[in-house]
């Protein structure tokens, strides 16, 4: 076995950072239609059987996850069949925190992305854009579901028309620290509708983004592979 330092670093010249994107995940962790969705049965205990083991049940959209395109297409990629090529790429930052800290409803518009292109250049080839809401400090909160007395969620998510900019381009996926690529009060799925059918990936409940530039950090998408997958629970790495 090679002991060299790994590629990435030699190839920087400099040592890399890695940062851990993800929330840790729990049977409370919230979820999108409010009710438990990751379940932990332990089957060994080290007490009786001299080493520990769980069996989980999860459903694939639950705590920081992948959407695979299958997850709102007849016949797209399932989570298995993203290729790694990918689940690699540059980590694209778009702070909307002013305008959610006063507006739940707030959305990433392409006036947000355009801002960012006018302070940062144009989006890098293959990147993942990120909406950066602030919702993290919720987490734990009622706050992060935010549902009114009718049960209508009210948290920041992506505008249609951000998604339509950024299908003329070639990134490879959309982050959001919230619980939807869509905002809570969507009615109809629209941005998961218009963004996961054109083979893209989606990215919720990632965790950690105020460690991150605007530009810069590379992020990878520890994915499950199960076969036939709509998504599933990511460990999410971010290099810089
Ligand atoms: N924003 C959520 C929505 C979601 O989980 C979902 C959407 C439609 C039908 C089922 C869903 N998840 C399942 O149990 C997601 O895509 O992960």
């Amino acid at each position: 076995q090679d002991a060299t330092v790994p590629a990435g670093a030699a190839q920087a010249g400099r040592a890399l950072t890695i940062a851990d994107m993800t929330h840790e995940l729990y049977p409370e962790f919230p979820t999108f239609f409010g009710e438990q969705q990751f379940f932990m049965e332990q089957k060994f205990s080290f007490a009786e059987d001299k080493f520990n083991l769980f069996e989980l049940r999860v459903n694939e959209h639950t705590g920081t996850h992948v959407d695979a395109p299958l997850h709102f297409s007849a016949d797209g990629q399932s989570v298995a069949e993203i290729p790694v090529e990918k689940l690699m790429a540059p980590l694209v930052v778009i702070d909307i925190k002013a305008k959610a800290a006063e507006n739940p409803d707030a959305q990433v518009t392409p006036d947000d992305l355009q801002a960012w292109i006018d302070a940062n250049g144009g989006l890098p080839e293959n990147c993942c854009v990120a909406m950066n809401s602030g919702w993290q400090q919720h987490l734990g909160t009622d706050m992060y579901r935010n549902a009114d007395q009718d049960g209508t969620m009210h948290f920041p998510g992506f505008h249609l028309e951000a998604v339509q900019m950024l299908l003329e381009g070639s990134a490879v996926g959309i982050a959001v620290d919230t619980l939807s690529l869509d905002f809570g009060m969507s009615p109809d799925f629209a941005v998961h509708y218009g963004w996961l059918p054109e083979g893209r990936w989606g990215l919720e409940c990632i965790a950690n983004l105020d460690a991150m530039p605007a530009t810069g950090a590379t992020l990878i998408v520890g994915a499950p592979k199960h076969r036939g997958g709509t998504g599933g629970p990511a460990r999410v790495f971010a290099l810089t």
